[in-house]
C-alpha cells in the first residue's frame, strides 16, 4: 500500500505519477462557476435530474461542522495512528487508502486520501470506524443517521416526480450506504492533476458535503463547470443506478474535483446504494409500451457501468417541477382555446402561409397547396422573443392573449420558463397552438452556423456533420418535408 499524499507531500513537488495526460488535465484557465444549480429548498420541495444543492434539509449546521471538523482531525493524525487503517479492500467495514483502490494498476494517480466506511447498519459497523479523534463515531454517526433521512425525503420526492409508489426506494434500492472522505492536499500544480478523476457515481443518490474550498466540476455540453462550495449546502448527484431505475428520465452526470494550490479540501460524499445483489432495472410502473425499457436489469453488486439497449441519446424529455404554475398553464390552455373558438370571420384575416411573417395562421402545414395529403389540424405559429418586439403581432383577441401580467396570463409563463435563453444562441422562438397542444421551438437565428460544438470534436471523435447556416437548413428541411431529398442529416453528413 502507497503512502498516503498527506504523509509525504510538502506541497512543492508534484511527481510525474500525477500529472495527467494533456486533455485530462484541468488546465490553467478558469472554470466558471455554475450559475444556475438547480436549489431545492426542503421548505419548498422542488428540484430536478443531475446535481441540486440542498437547503432547509434538516441537517443541523452544528452537526455539519462538528463533522467537518472530525473529518480534519482524523487527516491530520500522526502517520502511525491512520497505518492500521491502510486497505484496498473495499469489502472492508471500513478502509484508508490515497487514489484509488486499484492504486498499483492505475497510470496516473488522483491527488487524494480517502476513508470510506459503510454506515448501515450503524450499529453494526460504527466500532470499525476511527477510535481517534475521540469523538468521532458520535458525532459522524448522527451525522450519517441525518443524511440519511434527508435522502429518504430526496428519494421521496424523487418517487412523487416519477409517478411511483411512495417507499419505492425505501427498502433495497436504499440500503447500502458508505460514507467516502476525501481529503485533498495543497497541491503544487493545481492545473496538471486530478483530485478525483471524471466519473459518474455508480449508486442511487449521492449527498456531498463539499465544506468551504470549492473543486467539484460538473461536465455539461462538454464544458467543466464548478459547483460553488456553500459550507451549508448539500450536492445532490444522481448515480446510474437511479438512472437505470428511472427508465432515464434522471440522468447521471459526469463529474471530477479538482485541488487547490493553497487549501487542503475536506468532503464527505454519503452514497445511497442499493444492497449487493439487488435487481436493478426500469421501475416496472413508468415502463409501458410507449415507453418501453431503454435499460437491461443488472445486479447491484456487479454494477460497473450501464447497460443500454439502443442508443444513449435522449430525444424527448419530459418536464416535472418546471416552475410554471399549474394555474398559469391552464390559463394559457384556456387564452388558445379562446382564441380557437373565435368566429372564423375575426380569424380569417390571420390566415397566411408565409412563416417569414411574425405571425401565421394555416391549416395543416404551410405548403397546403403542394402536399398530397392534409393534416387534421389548424395552427396558430408566431415568434416569441425578444417578447417586446413580437408580442405586438400577436393576436388581439381574446384580449387576454397579449396580456403580461404574471399569474394570470395566457404566455408570460414561457418568458419564464425560456430566460435563460436570452443571452444564447439560441434567438428565433416560436410557438405553436393546436387546439389540445402546445408546441414551443427554439431555434437558431437566421444567419446561425450550425455545427458540432468544437468542445466535443476531437480526433478520436471527430465531426460526422459539416456545419450550416440555420437559414440554409430550413431550406434543406423544408426540401426533405415535400420528399425532394430523402432526410436532412444525410445532407450534411461528411463522408470519409
Ligand atoms: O470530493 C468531491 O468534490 C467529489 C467526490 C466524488 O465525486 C465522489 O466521491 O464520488
Ligand atoms: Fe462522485
Amino acid at each position: 500500500m502507497e503512502k498516503l499524499v498527506s504523509s509525504w507531500s510538502d506541497g512543492k513537488i508534484l511527481p510525474e505519477s500525477y500529472i495527467f495526460p494533456p486533455g485530462k488535465r484541468p488546465g490553467k484557465q478558469v472554470v466558471l462557476l455554475y450559475e444556475s444549480v438547480p436549489v431545492i429548498d426542503l421548505g419548498k420541495a422542488e428540484g430536478d435530474d443531475h446535481e441540486n444543492i440542498v437547503i432547509n434539509h434538516g441537517v443541523p449546521t452544528s452537526l455539519m461542522d462538528d463533522t467537518r471538523r472530525m473529518f480534519k482531525e482524523f487527516f491530520v493524525l500522526p502517520a502511525e495512528e491512520k497505518t492500521r487503517f491502510l486497505s484496498s479492500d473495499l469489502c472492508q467495514k471500513c478502509a484508508l487508502y490515497t487514489s484509488n483502490v486499484d492504486y498499483e494498476k492505475e497510470e496516473i494517480h488522483n491527488w487524494r486520501d480517502s476513508l470510506r466506511h459503510s454506515c448501515s447498519a450503524l450499529e453494526e459497523c460504527v466500532d470499525y470506524w476511527p477510535q481517534k479523534p475521540l469523538r468521532y463515531g458520535e458525532v459522524v454517526g448522527q451525522y450519517t443517521v441525518k443524511v440519511r433521512e434527508l435522502g429518504s425525503r430526496i428519494l421521496e420526492l424523487i418517487c412523487e416526480g416519477l409517478g411511483l409508489e411512495r417507499g419505492f426506494f425505501a427498502k433495497e434500492l436504499s440500503q447500502g450506504q458508505v460514507l467516502a472522505v476525501h481529503h485533498y492536499p495543497p497541491c503544487p500544480d493545481p492545473s496538471l492533476t486530478l483530485g478525483t478523476r471524471k466519473h459518474y457515481d455508480p449508486g442511487v443518490i449521492t449527498i456531498l458535503l463539499q465544506g468551504d474550498v470549492s473543486g467539484l466540476q460538473v461536465l455539461r455540453n462538454g464544458e467543466w463547470i464548478g459547483i460553488e462550495a456553500i459550507p451549508d449546502a448539500f450536492v445532490v448527484n444522481v448515480g446510474q443506478q437511479l438512472q437505470i431505475v428511472s427508465n432515464g428520465r434522471l440522468r447521471s452526470s459526469e463529474h471530477r474535483a479538482v485541488t487547490n494550490k493553497n487549501k487542503a479540501r475536506i468532503t464527505g460524499a454519503f452514497f445511497i446504494e442499493p444492497m449487493k445483489d439487488c435487481i436493478v432495472e426500469p421501475a416496472k410502473a413508468i415502463v409501458n409500451a410507449r415507453s418501453p425499457a431503454i435499460y437491461k436489469f443488472t445486479v447491484a453488486g456487479c454494477h460497473a457501468r450501464i447497460s443500454n439497449f439502443g442508443s444513449p441519446s435522449i430525444h424527448h424529455l419530459q418536464v416535472v417541477n418546471h416552475g410554471v404554475s399549474t394555474r398559469l398553464m391552464y390559463d394559457t390552455q384556456t387564452v388558445f382555446k379562446e382564441f380557437v373558438e373565435l368566429p372564423a370571420k375575426e380569424k380569417s384575416r390571420l390566415l397566411s402561409s408565409d412563416f417569414s411573417r411574425k405571425f401565421a395562421l394555416f391549416t395543416s402545414n404551410v405548403d397546403y397547396d403542394e402536399e398530397e395529403i392534409h393534416n387534421w389540424r389548424d395552427s396558430l405559429r408566431h415568434i416569441c422573443f425578444p417578447l417586446e418586439e413580437s408580442i405586438q403581432f400577436w393576436p388581439q383577441q381574446p384580449t387576454r392573449y397579449r396580456t403580461q401580467e404574471p399569474c394570470d396570463t395566457g404566455i408570460y409563463c414561457f418568458k419564464e420558463m425560456f430566460r435563460g435563453f436570452k443571452s444564447s444562441r439560441m434567438e428565433w422562438i416560436g410557438i405553436e397552438a393546436i387546439p389540445d397542444a402546445l408546441v414551443r421551438f427554439i431555434m437558431p437565428a437566421d444567419g446561425c452556423i450550425v455545427e458540432p460544438a468544437k468542445a466535443i470534436v476531437n480526433a478520436q471523435s471527430p465531426a460526422i456533420y459539416e456545419g450550416v447556416t440555420y437559414m440554409d437548413f430550413v431550406k434543406t428541411f423544408r426540401a426533405a418535408y415535400v420528399g425532394e431529398i430523402d432526410d436532412v442529416s444525410e445532407s450534411y453528413t461528411i463522408r470519409a
